[in-house]
């Protein structure tokens, strides 16, 4: 039967040469003692180069560290290891990845098999490469969803769910949280003078501003056309006013000007604290009531929810 088959190879002249694989025995001593002619065709080595020599001149540096503290005590203990990762030199010198099947043979001979795994390190490349893009993308996308495109600030939605978790975690630590609404005075005026653009752009600096003055704990956010909303948490009444006469100071140095005028931004502002546990929308509402008041009063200027005036 055995006789038979090795006819009919015969036949089809198969022989180890005729596998797309790398086939490679080493004798006890780790001395190579065959290699098939893949090694000279694919890996360009000449037989007489690897036949009599260590096996360790294929191997990078750390290929033969796994070699010897890995491949061969496994082989020794399970006379069998599969797909195993190792990097071997072809005979330019060339890093080669592999995946490697061995078995040790009762007379101390491995016999191993050698596949080129190129592309398989190519296509994991190129995965990690879809999936950063892919984490990026995902990324831009948070930031969409959570800012104001225009001046980088959170957007109405973000602030709501932000501003809930910190009135939460007031309440539970006994914090006052100060909420400012801020809206640009006659900025319809500044749209009809200047035109759109430069409206724009004044949401922009004020934007801008608003970011710098506040702290990073803080809750930035345009809430809507020219309105902004601010969240100071752990901040008393008396600590937000200061904050609200400094940042009028401070917005007075925008201006907006073309050849033949220059006006200076003002701001109406309210503000609401949040003592004990309050909702957003009730806290939101105190300090737009107050907003209005300070329009009503002659804005620019600083108006407080009636219950603390
Ligand atoms: N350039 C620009 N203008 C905007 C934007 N969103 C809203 N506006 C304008 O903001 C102006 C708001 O006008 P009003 O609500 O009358 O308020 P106001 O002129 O500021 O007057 P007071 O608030 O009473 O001081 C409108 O002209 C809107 O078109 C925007 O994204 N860009």
């Amino acid at each position: 039967m055995i006789n038979n088959q090795l006819a009919s190879y015969e036949a089809y002249n198969i022989s180890s040469d005729s596998f797309p694989c790398g086939a490679l025995v080493t004798d006890p001593s780790r001395v190579i003692t065959y290699v098939n002619s893949y090694f000279t065709n694919e890996l360009l080595w000449k037989p007489g180069e690897l036949i009599g020599k260590s096996a360790d001149v294929i191997l990078t540096h750390s290929s033969r560290i796994f070699f010897q503290s890995y491949l061969i005590p496994t082989l020794l203990h399970e006379k069998i290891c599969q797909e195993m990762q190792l990097i071997i030199f072809n005979a330019q010198g060339l890093r080669i990845p592999i995946t490697v099947n061995a078995s040790l043979r009762d007379d101390g001979c491995i016999y191993w098999s050698f596949f080129n795994a190129s592309k398989r390190d190519q296509l994991y490349d190129e995965l990690i490469k879809t999936r950063e893009i892919l984490e990026q993308q995902a990324e831009k996308l948070k930031l969409l969803a959570s800012t104001d495109e225009l001046t980088e600030l959170l957007n109405r939605r973000e602030m709501k769910y932000r501003s809930a978790l910190v009135l939460e975690q007031a309440a539970r630590s006994h914090q006052s949280v100060g909420l400012l609404m801020l809206d640009i005075d006659h900025f319809k005026k500044i749209n009809d003078t200047f035109g759109h653009l430069e409206g724009d752009r004044v949401l922009k600096e004020l934007g801008k501003l608003l970011k710098e003055f506040c702290r990073q704990t803080d809750l930035v956010s345009r809430f809507g056309g020219e309105e902004f909303l601010i969240m100071l948490p752990d901040t008393s009444l008396s600590d937000t006013l200061v904050f609200c006469q400094r940042l009028h100071k401070s917005i007075e140095q925008i201006k907006v000007d073309d050849s033949l005028v220059t006006v200076s931004i003002g701001v109406s502002i309210g503000v609401s604290i949040g003592e004990d546990k309050i909702s957003f929308t009730d806290l939101f509402t105190q300090a737009d009531n107050a907003m209005y008041k300070a329009k009503t009063l002659g804005r620019n200027r600083t108006e407080v929810y009636a219950a603390y005036s």
